[in-house]
């Protein structure tokens, strides 16, 4: 695998204040608590889920040093996507987390916001171009059609313990943060 692209995205943006976006973005709770409030059926659709490498320096930096896995699902509300969202954490995380392994379509924040300690780092945001998203639609392998606004895209890390992962979550275009709705 090659290094997540998101790691080339332009990080370090503000969303736009007071606006559905920027509620979303700044969401501090489960995305797929939020999430379930606003549909009839809710499912994850793992598109991978593996070993990664070679690790970008940045990556290096954020997560333990050695291996890594990357997982990469969409979130689908009544079976539209409305997240792509990867999840890069690295063997020690998988020690300390083994759950982390098995999870398939159980949504990773039902994981991991059961921890009573868990931890999260202030999110960065990322407004990607249509080619960033073009890009990520190939590599990823799915489609879910750009609109007329460019979509954003928030990461922190999440930790419990010795355990920490790094989640990227793509608000698609389809999403509720596009129509207003909160
Ligand atoms: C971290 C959360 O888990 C969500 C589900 C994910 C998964 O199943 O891989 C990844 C990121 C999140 O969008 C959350 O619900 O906040």
């Amino acid at each position: 695998m090659t290094p997540s692209v998101d790691s080339d995205w332009r990080w370090g943006r503000s969303a736009p204040a007071s606006s559905a976006l920027g509620d979303w973005l700044h969401e501090p709770g489960s995305l797929t608590r939020r999430l379930r409030r606003h549909c009839r059926h809710f499912r994850v659709q793992v598109l991978s889920d593996s070993v990664l490498r070679p690790l970008t320096p940045a990556q290096v930096e954020r997560l333990q040093a050695g291996q890594a896995y990357c997982r990469e699902v969409l979130l689908l509300c009544d079976e539209v996507p409305w997240v792509y969202a990867s999840s890069l954490y690295s063997s020690a995380t998988q020690a300390a987390l083994p759950a982390l392994a098995g999870l398939g379509s159980k949504a990773l924040g039902e994981l991991m916001f059961e921890a009573t300690d868990l931890q999260r780092t202030p999110f960065d945001l990322a407004e990607l171009s249509a080619v960033e998203y073009r890009r990520l639609q190939t590599r990823a392998g799915f489609n879910a059609a750009l609109s007329d606004t460019l979509p954003w895209a928030r990461r922190s890390t999440l930790s419990t313990g010795a355990a920490r992962v790094l989640v990227t979550e793509l608000f698609l275009p389809a999403s509720a943060p596009y129509r207003n709705i909160v």
